[in-house]
């Protein structure tokens, strides 16, 4: 059974034209299928409609087994689906790094000691521990990207849908998110403009243009290997 599937998707902001005309997508467990698409083209749309941050103007949204249309529907999905969002100032609220990373288990029912003992496991896998107990907001632009990443890993998601993860990265931190992520067992969706991230982790690739999803045209640079 798919993980996730968008069926003729649709949808338009208010008082602007159509960004998504009918767009179509399949994910399977165990894929990292990555997306691309020209600036605006309605990636980071699509990611929010998935987990029903915005909802389709026509179309269905499938998850974990069953459609999701009212937002009592989406609970269970943005706690299954992990999103990686695009800025991080829109995912990191909380004073400290530790909190901004305990406050997804704490909000699940986490005991104070369970959430901190995520906390370190967390930070310790992405080698963060030094940033503990910084102050979120005077993090840098690269340290950003990571605690986002681990708040989100913090909520052990089934799913991982990732919005430009690699934006801010440092060559080292680039390498070592590639091999962080190739070592995780989610199905993942990649949004993302850098060509040799998406052919080291993408399982397969669809392209967003003119507000509909397809394979990129063999061997061109959107293309993924098999
Ligand atoms: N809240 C909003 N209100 C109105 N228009 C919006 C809003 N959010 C995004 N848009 C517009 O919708 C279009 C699609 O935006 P989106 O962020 O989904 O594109 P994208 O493919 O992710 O782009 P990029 O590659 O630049 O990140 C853009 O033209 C954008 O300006």
């Amino acid at each position: 059974m798919p993980l996730l599937e968008l069926q003729s998707i649709e949808f338009a902001f208010p008082g602007q034209p159509p960004i998504l005309r009918g767009a179509d997508l399949v994910l399977e467990p165990g894929e990292r299928l990555c997306l691309t698409g020209h600036n605006g083209a309605g990636k980071s749309t699509l990611l929010r409609i998935m987990v029903g941050l915005l909802r389709p103007t026509a179309g269905r949204v499938l998850a974990f087994g069953s459609e999701r249309a009212a937002e009592a529907d989406f609970h269970e999905v943005r706690r299954r689906a992990g999103l990686v969002f695009q800025d991080p100032d829109d995912q990191l609220f909380c004073p400290t790094v530790a909190e901004d990373v305990a406050f997804g288990p704490l909000n699940l029912g986490a005991s104070r000691e369970e959430a901190m003992a995520i906390v370190e496991r967390v930070l310790g896998g992405l080698e963060l521990m030094h940033l503990r107990d910084r102050i979120t907001h005077k993090l840098s632009g690269g340290e950003k990207r990571l605690v986002t990443l681990a708040t989100v890993l913090a909520m052990e998601p089934d799913v991982l849908l990732l919005d430009e993860p690699t934006n801010a990265l440092d060559e080292h931190n680039e390498a070592r998110l590639t091999e962080l992520l190739l070592s995780l067992p989610q199905a993942m969706v990649i949004v993302s403009h850098d060509p040799h991230f998406r052919r080291r982790l993408g399982t397969r690739s669809l392209r967003l243009q003119d507000g509909r999803l397809a394979p990129p045209e063999p061997g061109c640079r959107h293309a993924v290997a098999p």
